[in-house]
């Protein structure tokens, strides 16, 4: 009798999620979805790229699937993506607010916020903080450059050494933003740097992976001890160590004369004092988790992609050298307004990005009402991935869509243009606050360790691979660079007043 029971509510369970995972009228087309599963069967749950790729054949640039009973959209393609992000930017500007990630980092925080006063008002005081410390500006050219001499210091020990350049890009782009958020950096073998990356490194793998989409799929397994209960722990490790820059800082601060970001935030917490706001201590910790990942992941990986195809494309850094000697000629460092004499530079950067597709899936979206795309009706509420991957390498978009050529963005006279389909920051009201800093980053970087060194692919070390690992950002799989000093090198002098740090062996 019971079991006659269970089996009834099982089928009325399933008779139910069926209807749910029926497509309404208009809606874009998709592989028939399976009660309970929708088409989870249809994707590798490690890495997805190529199944989106696969069904974009089949059902063209807006489909529809289904993860478990919720109803998602995959835009592809330039206008497909630009019609949602961009022509139709509020509708599409939500992001969901009960997946894995979500209960992970307890709805706190900006990447993840879906849109409303707490996003609204973290994001706009973000930008205007960043631009403040010196977003685009010579202030934050200095501390990059200050950096900088660390990187370089440590690859002048390890000229005519085979070395992994992991670590030292990673602690680079992480102190860069570091410095914007607390005031310091740190030793490349600091506590804080080690357990963070690892805490990042970690969530950013169980976010991307089969245990996320399981988690997000079956509601019922979400209390149970299983391997995505460690993101949780490293969410509350990482706040505990962000929590004490808060500390220290409520100890030194002085008011109304901030020295970074988490200083305006208390400011801004004070000014707010009397009203009903989104600003919290809280809200102040997961936002610099979120800038801290968001500004370092992206940029290392998008830094090591690089160092990757120069050694495999020989003559296109040989180019860029030439081109830097040429522009710098005479000069002690480079300033952010020499990249106008540096087409080619400029042009392989962003080529690098173009074929690196460091965040290939964008961050996943929702509608915030009822809308429309490409014709199709998408209603409130539906979890939207552009796939920005689909646009970098769009046929018609590109003069080589397949190849790694800087030329796809020179035009005939040699000058850098920038293709609409060039999508890597996302566009829209959501798209990366964080692109001023990211440009200078890669540009300053680049070109100073290019001006001193040569990178070439070790010689037992077979072909280089050039296939990235998916994750929330793709990444070069491991590798060692061989680090010679060149001839004709130019000065990456080191500042007098920045003490270099003994060099942590390179792993
Ligand atoms: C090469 C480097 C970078 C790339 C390729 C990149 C790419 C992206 C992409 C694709 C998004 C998603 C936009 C969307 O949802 O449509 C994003 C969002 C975001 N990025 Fe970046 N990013 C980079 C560097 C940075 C840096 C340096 C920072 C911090 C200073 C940063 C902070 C953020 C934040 C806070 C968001 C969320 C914005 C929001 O939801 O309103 N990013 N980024």
């Amino acid at each position: 009798m019971l079991v006659s029971i269970i089996l009834l509510f099982v089928c009325i369970g399933f008779i139910i999620l069926q209807l749910k995972s029926r497509r309404p009228k208009n809606y874009p087309p998709g592989p028939p979805a399976l009660p309970v599963l929708g088409n989870l069967l249809y994707l590798s749950l490690e890495n997805p790229l190529k199944d989106f790729e696969r069904l974009r054949k089949k059902y063209a640039d807006v489909y529809s699937l289904f993860l478990g009973p919720k109803p998602m959209v995959i835009l592809n393609g330039l206008s497909a993506i630009k019609e949602a992000l961009v022509t139709k930017g509020t509708d599409f500007a939500g992001r969901p607010d009960d997946l894995f990630v979500n209960d992970v980092t307890q709805r706190k925080g900006l990447v993840l916020a879906n849109v409303g006063p707490s996003w609204r008002d973290h994001r706009r005081f973000a930008l205007s903080t960043l631009r403040n410390f010196g977003m685009g500006k010579n202030s934050m050219a200095d501390r990059i450059h200050g950096e900088l001499q660390y990187i370089v210091e440590a690859m002048e020990k390890n000229v005519g050494k085979s070395v992994n350049p992991a670590i030292l890009v990673y602690n680079t782009a992480s102190n860069i933003i570091c410095q914007v958020l607390f005031g310091t950096r740190f030793e490349y073998d600091d506590e804080f740097i080690k357990v963070i990356v690892q805490c990042f490194r970690e969530n950013a793998k169980l976010g991307s992976g089969p245990w996320a989409m399981l988690y997000d799929s079956f509601p019922l397994i979400r209390n149970l001890p299983l391997p995505f209960v460690k993101a949780f722990e490293n969410f509350k490790t990482a706040v505990k160590y962000v929590r004490q820059f808060l500390d220290e800082h409520k100890k030194t601060r002085v008011p109304g004369d901030p020295r970074d970001f988490v200083d305006c935030y208390l400011d801004e917490l004070d000014k707010r004092a009397s009203e009903d706001s989104p600003f919290s201590e809280e809200e102040l910790i997961a936002n610099s988790l979120d800038l801290h990942f968001g500004g370092t992941d992206t940029t290392s990986n998008t830094l090591l992609t690089a160092f990757l195809y120069l050694m495999a494309y020989p003559h296109v850094q040989e180019r860029c050298q030439q081109e830097i000697d040429e522009a710098l000629e005479g000069k002690h460092s480079v300033t952010y307004d020499d990249r106008h004499n540096m087409p080619y530079i400029q042009a392989m950067i962003h080529e690098v990005q173009r074929i690196g597709n460091i965040v290939p899936l964008s961050i996943i979206h929702s509608t915030t009402k009822d809308t429309e795309v490409m014709g199709y009706s998408i209603p409130r509420g539906t979890l939207v991935i552009p796939n920005l991957g689909s646009a970098l390498r769009e046929e018609g978009q590109w003069k080589f869509p397949d190849e790694f050529n800087p030329e796809n963005f020179l035009n005939d006279k040699g000058e850098f243009f920038k293709p609409e389909a060039f999508l890597c920051f996302s566009a829209g009201p959501r798209m990366c606050l964080g692109e001023g800093l990211a440009r200078m980053e890669l540009f300053f970087t680049l070109v100073t360790l290019l001006r001193k060194f040569r990178f070439v692919w070790p010689q037992d070390a077979g072909e280089p691979d050039l296939t990235l690992a998916y994750g929330i950002t793709l990444s070069p799989k491991p590798y060692c660079m061989n680090v010679q000093l060149r001839a004709t090198q130019g000065a990456a002098r080191v500042n007098p007043n920045v003490r270099p740090l003994p060099v942590s062996p390179l792993t």
